[in-house]
C-alpha cells in the first residue's frame, strides 16, 4: 500500500530540504490543502514522518489505536547528550514510563482537586494580585513566579520568592536549552546518531561541548529542588507535596528503595518540566487577548462582577455560573499556539493501515494541533479571537462545538496528565485578574498608547 501523500522526495535526503525550521506547523497545514489530505507523509534521511492535520484523523489513530501509537522517538541530542532521557514525556512506551505515569496520576488525580487548589489560591491571591498592585509593569515576571511557584510547591513544597527566585532561575535556564536546540535548527547528531561518539576536540564537535554545558543545567534542575525537599523531610519542616507523599509511601517498603527514589525524583521534576512554561504561555495569551480585545475583557468582567460581587474574590465553584469566562478560557487554549504535541511526537510501534495508506513501523507521528485548532471546518474564521463561538443563543456553553482542550493537551495514552491543573490555574488567574484589575495598554514617553502585537516566538513552547 502507498504511504499518505506528501511533497516529492529526493534520493537519500528525502524531504529534508522541504522542512522549515520555524513555524513548521503552518507549512504542514498548507500542505494539507495542497495535497487534499489530512494525513501526510514526509521522509527525512530515511526516517518516516506522518503528519496528522485534523482532529478526526488524530482521534482515529492516536486515541482509538493508542496501543500502537504511544511510544516516543529518542532524540540523541536531548535524551542522551543533554541527559533528559529521564523525562516522562521523552520516554518510550514501556515499564519505566508506566511507573512514572502511574505515580503522577495517583497523586495528581482530577478527582482530587484538594491536592492543587489550595496552592493555586495561595499563589494567585497571595502573590500575583499583591505583586501586580505594587508593580504592574513587571506583570510578566509576576506571572512567571506565580505559575512556577505553584508547580514548585506542588512538586516539592518549596515556597518561591516573588522576584528573582533561585529555583525558578535554575528551571528557566535548564528548560531554555530545549528552545535553543529547537531554534538552532536540526541537530545533525539526531539524524546520524553515531556522531555522538566523535571526541569533543574534533572540528565539528561543537555540539558535544555545548551539550556538556546544557547537561550540567539539566542535572541541577533535576537534583537541586529534590535534594532540598529531602532535607526538609528529614528536618520535619516539609510542606505537604508530591515528593513528601511519595517518599512516605516508600519508607514502609524499603525493597528497591533506591529505584523508587529515582522514579519519584524524575516524576517530581516533570511537574515543573511539563507544567510551568506551558501554563505560563496560556496565561500570557489570556493577558495578551484582554489587552487586544477590550470589549471581550469588559464582557467577561461584567460576568465576574455579577457572579462574585464586590466583597470577595472568585473561587473555583463560581466557574459553573460564568459561561462567558469559560468560553474565553477555551478560546485561549484554541488560540495559543502551544505546540507541545507537535514537539513531542508519538511513534508508531507497529505497521498500520489507515484509509488504504501504509503507516510504517517506527514512523514519527506528529499531531499538528495548530492545524486542528485553526481548522475552518470546525471553527469559523479561526484566526479571530472569538469566545462567542463556544456559546449557544442563550449564552450557555454549546456542547456541539469541538472543545479545544481535546487537542491542546495531546492524545491517547500520552495525553497530558496535568491538564486539569493547567485549566484551573488559567481559570483562577483569569477570574481573579478580571475581578481586581483592568488590563490596559502601556503608554509611551509622549503619553500615547502602545499598540500591542499578537506575535509568538517559535520554539518548544511558544
Ligand atoms: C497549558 C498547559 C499545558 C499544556 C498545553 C500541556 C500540553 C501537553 C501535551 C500536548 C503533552 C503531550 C501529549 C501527547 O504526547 O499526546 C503533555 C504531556 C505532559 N504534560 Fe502537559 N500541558 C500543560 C500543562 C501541564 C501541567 C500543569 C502538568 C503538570 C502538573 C503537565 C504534565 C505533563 C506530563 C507529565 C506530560 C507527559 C505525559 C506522557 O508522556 O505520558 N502538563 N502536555
Amino acid at each position: 500500500l502507498p504511504t499518505p501523500p506528501g511533497p516529492k522526495k529526493l534520493p537519500i535526503l528525502g524531504n529534508l530540504l522541504d522542512i522549515p525550521t520555524t513555524f513548521e506547523w503552518i507549512t504542514y497545514a498548507r500542505w494539507t490543502k495542497e495535497y487534499d489530505s489530512d494525513i501526510l507523509h514526509i521522509k527525512a534521511v530515511g526516517v518516516d514522518i506522518i503528519i496528522l492535520n485534523s482532529f478526526k484523523v488524530a482521534n482515529e489513530l492516536l486515541d482509538k489505536r493508542s496501543a500502537i501509537y504511544s511510544s516516543r522517538t529518542r532524540f540523541t541530542m536531548i535524551s542522551e547528550l543533554m541527559g533528559w532521557g529521564w523525562l516522562m514525556s521523552a520516554m518510550p512506551y514501556g515499564e519505566s514510563w508506566r511507573e512514572r505515569r502511574r505515580l503522577f496520576q495517583s497523586y495528581f488525580h482530577p478527582g482530587k482537586p484538594t491536592t492543587h487548589q489550595p496552592r493555586q489560591l495561595e499563589y494567585i491571591r497571595g502573590m500575583l494580585l499583591p505583586q501586580l498592585l505594587v508593580d504592574p509593569e513587571n506583570y510578566a515576571d509576576s506571572l512567571k513566579h506565580t505559575v512556577g511557584g505553584i508547580a514548585l510547591s506542588l512538586a516539592y513544597g518549596i515556597k518561591v520568592l516573588p522576584h528573582e527566585d533561585p529555583y525558578i532561575r535554575i528551571a528557566e535556564e535548564a528548560l531554555g536549552t530545549f528552545t535553543q536546540v529547537t531554534v538552532s535548527g536540526r541537530v545533525l547528531v539526531d539524524l546520524i546518531p553515531p556522531l555522538k561518539h566523535i571526541p569533543e576536540w574534533m572540528p565539528g564537535a561543537g555540539f558535544k561541548r555545548q551539550a556538556k554545558i546544557w547537561h550540567a543545567l539539566q542535572k541541577q534542575f533535576r537534583e537541586r529542588p529534590f535534594d532540598d525537599c529531602l532535607k526538609e523531610i528529614v528536618a520535619g519542616t516539609v510542606r505537604p507535596c508530591f515528593t513528601s507523599a511519595s517518599i512516605e509511601n516508600v519508607v514502609g517498603n524499603s525493597v528497591d528503595a533506591e529505584h523508587q527514589r529515582e522514579v519519584i525524583q524524575d516524576t517530581s521534576a516533570m511537574v515543573f518540566g511539563g507544567g510551568a512554561d506551558t501554563t505560563l504561555s496560556a496565561v500570557e495569551t489570556f493577558v495578551l487577548a484582554m489587552l487586544n480585545f477590550p470589549e471581550i475583557q469588559l464582557k467577561a468582567q461584567e460576568e465576574v462582577d455579577r457572579v462574585v460581587g464586590r466583597s470577595r474574590l472568585p473561587y473555583f465553584a463560581d466557574e459553573a455560573d460564568m459561561p462567558y469566562l469559560s468560553a474565553v478560557v477555551k478560546e485561549v487554549f484554541r488560540f495559543v499556539d502551544e505546540l507541545l504535541s507537535w514537539c513531542i511526537p508519538h511513534l508508531a510501534s507497529e505497521d498500520d493501515v489507515y484509509k488504504g495508506y501504509h503507516i510504517p513501523k517506527k514512523a514519527i507521528v506528529i499531531a499538528n494541533s495548530w492545524a486542528m485548532l485553526h481548522d475552518d471546518n470546525e471553527y469559523v474564521e479561526p484566526e479571530k479571537f472569538s469566545p462567542d463561538r463556544f456559546l449557544d443563543k442563550d449564552g450557555q456553553l454549546n456542547p456541539s462545538v469541538l472543545d479545544p482542550t481535546r487537542m491542546a493537551f495531546g492524545f491517547g495514552r500520552r495525553i497530558c496528565p496535568g491538564s486539569h491543573i493547567a485549566q484551573s490555574t488559567l481559570w483562577l488567574v483569569a477570574a481573579s485578574l478580571l475581578a481586581t484589575f483592568d488590563i490596559t495598554k502601556g503608554l509611551d514617553e509622549s503619553g500615547k498608547e502602545v499598540e500591542p502585537g499578537l506575535e509568538y516566538t517559535s520554539g518548544l513552547v511558544m
